[in-house]
């Protein structure tokens, strides 16, 4: 199977477990591998066959800003759940980077594949 990715997604939300986090936004950085076969789309050269990135991209954009989770966990697996069933996608892979969680430059975060991934 293809992969369609978006990498480096940087979106600002509501998320964490302390007070602080409460009160004020932070970035959390996404690398997504979406399964997608685009035979159709490569021989008709048409986005109407393709896995249309901008749509995915906007879709999540807009869900996670207007998210308020505690967890990583939680707001990662919504997104999951978000994509197997909104696209047609049978497989996905998920980072989650909330990049400076724990001191500056530090990555922490959590990394999902959900979904069937067919060879
Ligand atoms: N496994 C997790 N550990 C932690 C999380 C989390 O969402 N999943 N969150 C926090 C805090 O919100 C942190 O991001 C701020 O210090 C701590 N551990």
């Amino acid at each position: 199977m293809d992969i369609v990715f978006l990498g480096g997604l940087k979106i600002d939300t509501l998320i964490g477990i302390y007070d602080w986090e409460r009160q004020q936004r932070q970035t959390v950085i996404l690398d997504i591998e979406m399964a997608f076969d685009i035979a159709k789309a490569a021989d008709t050269d048409d986005i109407r066959y393709a896995l249309d990135y901008k749509t995915v991209s906007d879709r999540i954009i807009s869900f996670v800003q207007a998210s308020e989770f505690f967890l990583v966990e939680r707001l990662i697996s919504e997104i999951a759940e978000l994509i197997l069933g909104e696209f047609a996608v049978p497989w996905v892979k998920i980072t989650l980077n909330k990049k400076g969680a724990i001191g500056s430059g530090i990555d922490v975060g959590i990394t999902i594949e959900r979904g069937v991934k067919s060879t």
